[in-house]
């Protein structure tokens, strides 16, 4: 149980203190605004900013922790069916008493040691670790069940955790040693992780019953690195989706952390195991010749707890974050033994480059003349971070503010990878890291200054708020003005075109009908000017007959012969000359194609500038391709 009531003095105010209560208060002020219950999984940082006790808030023997170096231990599994069947030896011997972990000489036989006898010098190798974890055969009575392995490492960095230090356990080793099985598990058999969130809800559990002004609040995260890539595990794949990748940031205050990772609030067991099979299930995995279900990533599980104890006497608040990091890290292999090609040796290079780069990470941290060893500042500055995705996420765990264990495992019957695990191992002993006590103290008067604070901020919020609530108001009518408008100028447009259209054809049926004119009057012109003399041919019996007629007329005397005789008179004129009387026709021809003239002229004219307007017209209201449509806006 933590223990609280040290006396502290005030810290600093942190990010998480602020965000709740913003919540809170947000919530009170506009519940609109916040998410619905369904979707309050935060989605935050990995390494979500902690209370964490900062320089000068806690005197320094109790801020800091004595100075820890990295817990190593060391489990050997089983044989495989494939070992069994090719008859290996077991190479591995380990102490009990010493915690001691011996490497023997490889028989000649067995092919998965051909490259070992490249070697000038094959000789017996013992390394000491913290715990050397014998889970190779059942039947030996020191055998390491999954339960050994959890009490004796598990159980106590919980107990950190519950203390209120960031802690890190990573399980590192060759593909198939049994990395997963040590962290995850099988149903049966349950690992490292869910031992944690187990042991975890049931201290919370009795913790209620025993001291109810605690409370304690849970959430956790899932992600992995794959091919340099980080992949929230919460979120569900879709299928034929290409995966979505998160970026990575870097707070000033709290170190490296994946940005928008989903972090989900838990209240029991059963919903963070629920999380963490469906986080597993969406994990990379595929089957190599080394394992059936090799891990082609790295995978972090993140519990983050939070501690609120409020004094009621003193009316004070003290808050304690922790981190619970749990990471399963993909094997180290060679594409020889996994016979891996395209996808999976490209997985398989990426696996390397990431853990080699861990490796000169560790080897940087472990230096006793810089690293965090050391105390040294200027090989700290060099360790190779940022080289890697997974030793940039992990840089607070290895070589800042946590507790940190390293769980190597190692198969029973392979010298070359045994022994390079076991040297990995063997460096990350002397890796110190600086572990604090992420703890905040509050009074009741900070607390109300700092809600008066949030208040008066959250105040001028939600005035910026609704004045860009009103402006978008304002820029969605204007929009629709806009959009208004422009419909109005399109279908003008479209008059305009249809109008043009028909002009065009009027113009086109005018332009013919001028052309039938000027050809007409060019004929009439021609005749005029060239008039072909009219012949009149009368037949005999029309002659005969006017004669006749004449005749009859010129019969009856006196005045009334006369005009009889005129009247004759122009019946033979008019028959054999037209019905005119005797005037210069041409005359008459030349004045009328004069007048037609000019009443073509006229018609020209007008149809000039009848065309002159409709190609103004046209100009103005038809797109002609470099022309904006009215009322599109243009970006300047
Ligand atoms: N202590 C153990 N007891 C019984 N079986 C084990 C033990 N450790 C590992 N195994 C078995 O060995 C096989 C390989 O183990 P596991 O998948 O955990 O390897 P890994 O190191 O995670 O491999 P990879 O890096 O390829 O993911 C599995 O079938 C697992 O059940």
């Amino acid at each position: 149980m933590p223990v609280y009531g040290i006396p502290y003095p005030y810290r600093h105010r942190t990010n998480d203190i602020i965000n709740d209560i913003c919540e809170t208060l947000t919530g009170m002020l506009e519940p609109r605004l916040m998410p619905s219950p369904d979707m309050r999984a935060v989605r935050s940082s990995a390494s979500t900013p902690s209370l964490r006790s900062r320089d000068g808030t806690l005197p320094p023997h109790l801020r800091m922790d004595a100075g820890g170096n990295v817990r190593v231990v060391v489990r050997v599994r089983a044989f495989l069916p494939r070992e069994i069947e090719r008859g290996a030896d077991c190479l591995i011997s380990m102490d009990p008493i010493t915690q001691r972990t011996t490497l023997h000489i490889p028989n000649d036989s067995d092919p998965a040691n051909t490259r070992t006898k490249s070697r000038k010098v094959i000789e017996e190798k013992a390394f000491t670790f913290d715990n050397s974890f014998w889970s190779h055969n059942t039947e030996d009575r020191h055998y390491a069940h999954q339960e050994e392995v959890y009490n004796s490492l598990g159980e106590e960095f919980l107990d950190h955790n519950f203390e209120g230090y960031h802690t890190c356990i990573f399980a590192y080793g060759q593909t198939g040693s049994g990395k997963s099985y040590t962290m995850m598990g099988t149903p049966d058999q349950p690992g490292l992780i869910p031992r944690t969130c187990e042991d975890l809800f049931q201290r919370i559990e009795a913790a209620h019953d025993e001291t109810p002004n605690i409370s304690y609040h849970v959430r956790a995260s899932y992600f992995e690195v794959y091919n340099e890539h980080v992949r929230d595990l919460l979120v569900p794949v879709v299928p034929n989706q290409p995966p979505y990748y998160l970026k990575l940031r870097e707070s000033p205050t709290e170190g490296p952390y994946v940005k928008d990772l989903t972090e989900v609030p838990v209240r029991n067991l059963k919903e963070i195991l629920r999380y963490m099979k469906a986080g597993d299930a969406s994990r990379t995995t595929a089957s190599t010749k080394m394992n059936d279900t090799s891990s082609r990533s790295h995978a972090v599980f993140t519990i983050m707890l939070k501690q609120i104890h409020h004094d009621m006497e003193t009316d004070e608040t003290t808050e304690r974050s922790s981190r619970i990091r749990l990471v399963d890290l993909a094997g180290s292999e060679r594409a020889k033994s996994t016979e891996a090609t395209g996808a999976r040796l490209r997985e398989g290079s990426n696996i390397n480059k990431s853990l080699t780069t861990l490796g000169r990470v560790i080897a940087a941290l472990a230096d006793p003349k810089g690293g965090m060893g050391g105390r040294g500042k200027r090989n700290r500055e060099i360790v190779p971070y940022r080289d890697s995705i997974l030793t940039w996420l992990l840089k607070d765990s290895l070589g800042g503010n946590s507790k940190t264990a390293m769980i190597a495992c190692i198969s029973p019957s392979d010298y070359e990878e045994t022994l390079s695990t076991l040297r990995y191992a063997d460096q990350a002993k002397r890796i110190r890291t600086r572990a604090v006590v992420n703890q905040d103290h509050i009074s009741t008067a900070e607390r109300d200054a700092q809600i008066a604070v949030m208040a008066e901020e959250i105040r001028v919020l939600q005035l910026s708020v609704s004045d860009s609530r009103r402006r978008e108001k304002e820029t969605r009518e204007s929009e629709e003005r806009l959009e208004e408008y422009q419909n109005r100028v399109a279908a003008m447009q479209r008059m305009m075109e249809e109008r043009s259209l028909v002009a065009e054809g009027k113009i086109r049926s005018l332009q013919t009908e001028n052309e039938a004119l000027r050809l007409h009057l060019k004929l009439a012109l021609d005749s005029l000017k060239n008039p072909i003399p009219e012949v009149v041919v009368r037949d005999k019996k029309d002659g005969d007959e006017v004669e006749a007629e004449a005749e009859e007329l010129g019969g009856e005397g006196g005045e009334k012969g006369n005009s009889k005789s005129s009247r004759r008179q122009s019946l033979v004129d008019e028959a054999y000359y037209g019905e005119e009387d005797g005037y210069d026709e041409s005359e008459v021809y030349e004045e009328k194609a004069d007048d037609v003239q000019d009443y073509m002229q006229e018609l020209l004219e007008d149809l000039a500038l009848f065309r002159r307007k409709i190609n103004d017209d046209k100009g103005r209201f038809l797109n002609d391709g470099s022309r904006q449509p009215l009322g599109v806006r243009v970006n300047i």
